[in-house]
């Protein structure tokens, strides 16, 4: 019997470009792409090279693409804006470079809300969230908000926030571009290990062919097409 692939993320031909000046600049020249359930994938690629650019149009997070982009089975440029926002709150998760917690919230509320807006409820949310962030060694940060959290810290809290929804997929956009050497390698690999250990997939664009090696594929984008 063959086993037929089910890629949790399948681009086809994904093209990108931006008008700016009278100029077209062509980003993303047909990029092809296929994630499958609980792999990890590193993206690599100089600056410029257009990893910001792939991350948000595979986040659904803008339209002007050409091409195909496939979640979990779903055409995105069949679904409408609604359905967008579904397939982003129930289906990805999202890390950036800056942590972007919301600052009058602990590091538990901020892990919990996301899970209310998806329609969970308390106590099983804080319970999520709790475990989450214990995981991550911050079980005895649960009431700090952000700005009585440490650089790392933060990027955890942001991690667990990410992955509060069982997301099939996260997408990391430099996650630990932000922290000094020693604390990005704590820190990405308490985040792969976490994510190795829920069985999501992930995409996680960085500069860093160490830290890359980390993980499962490594792919590079170069002149808008990946190598
Ligand atoms: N909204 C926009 N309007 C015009 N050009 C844009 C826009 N967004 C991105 N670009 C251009 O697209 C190219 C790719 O940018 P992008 O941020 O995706 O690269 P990157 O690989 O993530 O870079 P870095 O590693 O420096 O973060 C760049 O030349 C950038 O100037």
């Amino acid at each position: 019997m063959t086993e037929t692939f089910d890629p949790v993320l399948q681009t086809t031909g994904l093209t990108r470009s931006f008008e700016q000046g009278g100029q077209t600049i062509q980003v993303l020249r047909g990029v092809d792409l296929a994630i499958a359930r609980g792999e990890i994938v590193a993206l690599l690629g100089p600056s410029g090279s257009g990893k910001s650019t792939l991350l948000q149009a595979v986040g659904l997070l803008e339209g002007g693409f050409g091409g195909s982009i496939r979640i979990a089975g779903a055409e995105a440029a069949q679904l409408d804006s609604h359905a967008r926002t579904i397939v982003r709150r129930d289906t990805l998760g999202f890390v950036y470079q800056f942590h972007h917690l919301l600052p009058d919230f602990t590091a538990l509320e901020n892990v919990v809300l996301p899970q209310l807006v998806a329609g969970a409820e308390r106590p099983a949310a804080d319970d999520r969230a709790a475990s989450l962030l214990t995981a991550l060694g911050l079980g005895h940060r649960l009431t700090h908000r952000p700005s009585q959290l440490s650089g790392g810290e933060q990027q955890r809290v942001a991690v667990a926030r990410a992955l509060a929804n069982q997301p099939a997929l996260v997408l990391a956009d430099e996650p630990t571009g932000n922290l000094d050497e020693a604390t990005a390698d704590v820190v990405l690999g308490e985040f792969l290990r976490l994510v190795r250990h829920e069985g999501t997939a992930a995409l996680i664009a960085t500069h860093n062919e160490r830290l890359a090696e980390k993980m499962d594929r490594v792919v590079r984008l170069h002149e808008g097409h990946l190598e």
